[in-house]
């Protein structure tokens, strides 16, 4: 198998291609960044090669600026994490324009050169999901966005904590925007296939703090330590696994949708998902509870308007 992460040079990109490298399935592992951090991935490069060592494994690691990304060509699978973070106090959506314009022009390039699956990462992700489909013309089981995969993670250490079980044992999801608007379904969650409100305690589970700490994580982490890293890498890396194993897990992820859910088109947003060698084999077109369906139709306006805007970027 061949991944190239785009943005490897940056917290994600480097944690991402780490991670990547010690997949024993990911013979080639391209790092690609901008000419100026070229040297920093040469280090980076240097780094990983030591750690696999360590680890008694071995990968082929290649770096490259993004001044030619033919080296692409071949990928199973082209991970960008290309883009300007978020600072303090600045919500994900403010970003769009910016990393809109970064995203569209690697998702055209790279479908000039080869038929790829597009990972998406940089924020608002829903957004950039959307703008990478629409540049690159792929078909829409190509290409996908991080999503809330990591929100449903977040909300799952929580239930885990507080019930005192096992992390493995927690089922749950959370859907929509990777922001503000996420929705969290309590109907799709349980310990141990019992549903979470027929567990005992539960009527002392602090369900809004829980979700507001879900929705805050990200930016409480960048309050205290610069940015997120290893959460995020840890759930891409559950993601390509699904794809290079062909799982077929039912994840969330960013995907655009042509009606499966509520009827709502034309938009790239978290839903869940059948995962597996060909990308998004499966939209899942669940059914919602009343307050979950409005919520979720809330979440939607709000990234389709983001949608629109970055259209013409
Ligand atoms: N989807 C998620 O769950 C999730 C989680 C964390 C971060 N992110 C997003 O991932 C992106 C990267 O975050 P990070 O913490 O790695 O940031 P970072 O600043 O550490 O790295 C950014 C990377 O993008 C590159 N870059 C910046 N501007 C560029 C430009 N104009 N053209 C080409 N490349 C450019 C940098 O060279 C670097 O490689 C951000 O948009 C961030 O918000 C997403």
């Amino acid at each position: 198998m061949k991944v190239s992460v785009i943005g490897a040079s940056g917290r994600i990109g480097s944690s991402v291609s780490f991670l990547l490298a010690k997949e024993p399935d990911i013979k080639d592992l391209i790092m690609i960044s901008r000419e100026k951090s070229l040297n920093k991935l040469k280090g980076l490069q240097m780094d990983i090669y030591d750690a696999l060592a360590g680890l008694r494994s071995d990968a082929n690691i290649e770096v490259h600026s993004d001044k030619d990304l033919s080296v692409v060509d071949g990928s199973d699978i082209v991970i960008i994490t290309a883009g300007v973070p978020r600072k303090e106090n600045m919500s994900r959506l403010d970003l769009a324009k910016i990393n809109a314009e970064i995203v569209g022009r690697y998702a055209r390039e790279i479908a000039k050169i080869c038929d790829t699956k597009l990972f998406i990462i940089t924020n608002p992700v829903d957004v950039m999901t959307y703008k990478a489909f629409i540049e690159s013309n792929y078909d829409r089981n190509m290409v996908f966005g991080l999503g809330t995969h990591l929100d449903s993670l977040r909300f799952k250490v929580a239930i885990a904590k507080f019930f005192g079980v096992h992390i493995d044992d927690v089922r749950t999801r959370i859907i929509g925007e990777h922001g503000d608007t996420m929705v969290p379904l309590l109907s799709a969650t349980g310990i141990g296939g019992i549903p979470i409100q027929m567990m005992p305690n539960f009527e002392k589970f602090p369900y809004k703090e829980v979700i507001d700490d879900v929705k805050n994580k990200g930016s409480e982490i960048i309050k205290l330590n610069g940015g997120s890293e290893f959460g995020p890498a840890s759930a891409v890396i559950n993601i390509v696994n699904c794809i290079i194993h062909d799982e077929k897990r039912l994840l969330t992820l960013s995907a655009y949708l042509d009606g499966e859910i509520d009827g709502i088109r034309d938009v790239c947003i978290g839903v869940p998902v059948k995962v597996g060698r060909n990308g998004i084999e499966e939209v899942v077109p669940i059914k919602l509870e009343n307050d979950e369906l409005e919520a979720f139709r809330h979440s939607v306006k709000v990234v389709k308007e983001y949608c629109e805007l970055v259209k013409n970027i």
